[in-house]
């Protein structure tokens, strides 16, 4: 086991880590593929956490646990809550049922990573906690090189807070180790030659690693890449799947949202589905995708369409579950309402 620490003091590799994935995958075949299931080992776990824009609903989700070690996919039609939901995870977002000051209260979000309450945390904490969510480039980040992106993923301040960093002096030995690592990133992303380049000239895959590599400067123990196919070319996609597994393999858990359903399949041990804010089945790649309810759901009356057809997927799926909970919904209102 590696005596490497992460920025956050813990051990790089969790004691219970599970670097034998298909042992991880042969547990979670063990587990029953209903929302909110318990995981053997939850590295982040979300209780009765809700967002409210005006009067509709983004989020409602009762209970999630993420499992440590696995490639956790995060689905749902466009509008689902997906983002919103990553961003009240990571603290850039306030849920409409904030707990107070002490937490907890009935009804009330509560979300803990690693074991540690994050309910009323910001954003930099929650980074330093070890959990990081990958960010698209802005144009303020496009005008800045490659590297000076990578320093500011190493002040562990996500977001535009992360200008805070680059303008404090930082301590000499501190930004040369920042230096040495950024560079050691860059080499196995294969960007080191990019290394004074603009960020806003790269490739839209190339904008993808370095987002990734950002991340890593923080050493999570818990990355959240938001569509990482997003953008990809071809030629840069199965790059940017090893990097992924790779990632999972050396001991940082993935959460990931993603439209691409190849990718969904392709990499991905469990997979989440959410709807109108909630999340609606969770499970195995092959079962989820394909169960009675789900293919009943999306394929309707059209039983002679191919399931493999990730466009199928895409689209029918997802519309067919969103019907489905606009109905449940409307039935309970309606039943609240007599
Ligand atoms: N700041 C905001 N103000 C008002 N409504 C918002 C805001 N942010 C998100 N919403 C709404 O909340 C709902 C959920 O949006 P969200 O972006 O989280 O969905 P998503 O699942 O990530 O969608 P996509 O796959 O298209 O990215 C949508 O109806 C969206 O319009």
């Amino acid at each position: 086991m590696s005596n490497l620490l992460r920025a956050n003091g813990s051990q790089l590799l969790h004691p219970n880590y599970p670097s034998d994935r298909e042992a991880l995958r042969a547990t979670l075949r063990t587990l029953d593929q209903t929302p909110g299931v318990s995981k053997p080992d939850s590295i982040l776990t979300v209780d009765t956490i809700e967002r409210k824009f005006g009067g509709m609903t983004a989020v409602d989700v009762d209970h999630l646990e993420v499992q440590r070690g696995a490639i956790t996919a995060l689905i749902g039609p466009n509008g689902a809550g997906k983002t919103t939901f990553f961003n009240l995870l990571t603290g850039f977002d306030r849920p409409s049922n904030v707990a107070g000051v002490f937490g907890g209260g009935e009804g009330k979000a509560k979300w803990s990573f690693e074991g540690r309450n994050l309910g009323r945390t910001n954003a930099t904490r929650v980074a330093r906690a070890g959990m990081i969510r990958t960010f698209q480039l802005t144009k303020a980040l496009d005008r800045m090189t490659v590297l000076e992106n990578m320093l500011i993923g190493a002040a562990n301040q996500p977001g535009e807070n992360l200008f805070v960093g680059l303008v404090k002096p930082l301590w000499a030995k501190r930004e040369q180790e920042n230096i040495e690592r950024a560079e050691d990133l860059l080499r196995r992303f294969k960007l080191d030659a990019k290394r004074d380049d603009m960020a806003g000239g790269l490739s839209g895959g190339q904008k993808k690693l370095l987002e990734m590599a950002r991340a890593l400067m923080a050493n999570p123990s818990m990355i959240m890449l938001d569509e990482p196919m997003a953008g990809v070319n071809p030629a840069l996609t199965q790059s940017l799947l090893d990097h992924i597994q790779m990632l999972r393999d050396e001991g940082t858990t993935v959460l990931f949202v993603e439209h691409d359903m190849h990718m969904v399949r392709h990499i991905s041990d469990w997979v989440v589905v959410m709807a109108q804010g909630r999340i609606i089945a969770e499970g195995l790649p092959e079962d989820v995708m394909t169960s009675a309810a789900v293919v009943d759901a999306y394929l309707g009356a059209h039983h002679d369409r191919d399931l493999g057809d990730d466009d199928v997927l895409t689209t029918g799926v997802i519309r067919a579950i969103a019907n489905e909970v606009a109905e449940e919904t409307a039935q309970e209102i309606s039943e609240e309402a007599r």
